[in-house]
Formats: C-alpha cells, structure tokens, sequence
C-alpha cells in the first residue's frame, strides 16, 4: 500500500505551488554548490566527449547489445538491445515483472546476463571483476524506489557518505556541498532530520542527492515517481529533467508513469514477454499500431486521465 506523503512526522504540511519545495526547485543553483555542479558538468562532458566517435557522433554511454537472461528455466530476457546517448535519458517501459528491475541490476554488475554485452562508457563490464564494478558503480548510480537511505543516521550524513568515502574532500567543503544539494533539490536545511522524519517523496529527494553526491556520469531511477502524490510526482519529474539539464547526466528511469516518460524521454525502450518490441521515440511509440503498445498507451490514458 501507498505510503501517505508527509512532511514531518507530527507536523501536518500540505505541498502546495506556494511552498519552499517548490520555489527551491525551480531556482538556479546556489552559490555554495555552483562550483561542484559545474565540475559535474565538466566532467560529463569530457566523458561523452572521450567515448567512441562513430560517424562524427559520441557513442552511446550505455547500451545492451542481444542480451540474455533467464533465471533457471524461466525467460526475462531474449535478445534486447538498447542504447542510451551520453546526456540523453532513455525510459523502460512495461508491465510489472518483465525485467526492468532485472535490466538496471545487471548494469551495475549485481547480475550477470547468460548471453549478449553491456557496455557502460564504452566497455563491456560483462567480464569485470568486483573492483572494476565498483568503479562503475561510482560512475552510474541508482536512485532506488525507497531512497535506501541509512536509517542510523541523519540526512546530512546520508548525502555526504559518498564524498567522505572517498575522502577527496575537506569537512567543511563536504558540509557545504550537502548544503547546496539539499538547496538544489528542494529539501534545504533538513540536514539534521532522520529519514524516518520524512516523507515518501522527500527521502527520494534525498537519495537523488546523495546520488549526485558521488558526481555521477548516469544516474538511474527506479520508479521514481511511484508511491507519492501527483504534486510530488510532478517535482521528482521537473528535478530529473533539470539535473539532466544542468548536469549534462545520462539517465535511465524505469517507470510505468507515462506522463513521466512523455516529459523526460529521448527514447524510451518497451518490454514484453522478454523481448524489447519497440525502442524509439515517444512520439513513435503513440504512432505505433502494435495492438501491445496500444493497449498500454490506452490503459495509462484510464488511469491518469489528462
Ligand atoms: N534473483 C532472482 N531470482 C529469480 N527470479 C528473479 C530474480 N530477480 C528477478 N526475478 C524474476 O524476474 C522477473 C522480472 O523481474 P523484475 O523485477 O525485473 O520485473 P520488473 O519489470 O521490474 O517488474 P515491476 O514493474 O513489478 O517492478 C520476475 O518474474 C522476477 O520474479
């Protein structure tokens, strides 16, 4: 069952266009985080600009060539192929239990595909060792569905976690970047609070920024807009258009939210019965007279009527 979107516990706050939530969203970044963000930045950049040139164009940052998996003799994938440009954000679409989650586990390495490549930044990782996924890991981060935020401790802790690991950085500076990227994605100055003090869509707030904490090159969202209000789906939604934006970021979002998908994807990958049956355009998509897609497309209008 859903859980109910609430601010703070004991406190009720209604989200409305009027809160700071909001206002922080759509404002440009803040000073103190200026100079990270732009280093993100500069880094994409260098990274889709060091990747394969085919025909003049970057290659895909991300792609899965004839990919194969089954778990015993049960079928998930067979032979899809997808790419996702640096920069670009590529949706996966489809009906629960046919591999999305399956498909994100495998490209950061939890899983490993019986047949086909996955090439992340120009390698296959197929082959690669725990240390070299990790090294993926670093360079492509998940948002998952709960936010896997520590419980333990607080949210200020949780977003510098990554930059103390790496331990790159001076406190002071850490403790401003988390400052800046709770500012940037609209939850400042709860540095303190518990996760258990916050809402569905505020912990996934959070995860985004703890995942921007490690300056990613791809970031991928697992339903992110599943599980809260329409109001919060339409933030976390406006968040991960702008981060693609001002973070020149690689995104893949797995979702079963259409309105999502029409605002974020460049292309969107459809599976079915283990099979990629369409990958392209949304605007292809709506064009396509595949009785599946149809009827998918049709649903959606029904359960999220315009
Ligand atoms: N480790 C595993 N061992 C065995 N079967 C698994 C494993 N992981 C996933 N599966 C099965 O693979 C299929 C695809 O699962 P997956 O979680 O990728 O679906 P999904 O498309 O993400 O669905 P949903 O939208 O409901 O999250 C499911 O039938 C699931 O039970």
């Amino acid at each position: 069952m859903a859980e109910p979107d609430k601010k703070f516990e004991g406190e009720q706050v209604e989200v409305t266009a009027d809160t700071p939530l909001i206002e922080s969203v759509s404002e440009d970044v803040s000073a103190e985080v200026g100079d990270f963000i732009q280093q993100a930045a500069q880094q994409n950049e260098a990274a889709a600009d060091a990747l394969p040139d085919v025909k003049n164009k970057p290659g895909p940052y991300i792609s899965f060539e004839h990919v194969y998996k089954s778990f015993g003799e049960f079928v998930v994938l067979e032979d899809v192929s997808f790419f996702v440009y640096p920069g670009e954000t590529l949706c996966i679409l489809g009906r629960s239990g046919v591999g999305k989650s399956v498909s994100l586990q495998m490209l950061l390495g939890f899983l490993k595909p019986d047949k086909g490549m996955i090439k992340v930044a120009g390698e296959n990782i197929c082959g690669f060792k725990e240390r070299e996924l990790q090294e993926i890991r670093r360079k492509v981060t998940m948002v998952f569905q709960n936010g896997a935020l520590f419980d333990s401790i607080t949210v200020g802790e949780n977003v510098a976690f990554p930059m103390r690991e790496r331990g790159e950085m001076a406190e002071d500076q850490i403790l401003q970047v988390v400052k800046g990227l709770l500012e940037m994605v609209g939850v400042a100055g709860m540095e303190s609070l518990l996760p258990s003090d916050l809402s569905t869509g505020m912990k996934r707030s959070i995860a985004i920024a703890r995942a921007l904490a490690s300056q990613p090159e791809a970031v991928l969202y697992d339903e992110p807009t599943t599980m809260v209000d329409p109001l919060m789906a339409h933030l976390l939604g406006d968040l991960i258009e702008r981060l693609k934006q001002q973070l020149h970021l690689t995104s893949i979002v797995v979702t079963h939210d259409m309105r999502l998908a029409k605002k974020l994807a460049d292309r969107v990958v459809f599976l079915s019965a283990g099979k990629a049956i369409f990958f392209g355009t949304m605007g292809e998509m709506e064009q396509s007279q595949d009785p599946i897609l149809q009827e998918f497309l049709a649903l959606d209008e029904l359960v999220t009527p315009v």
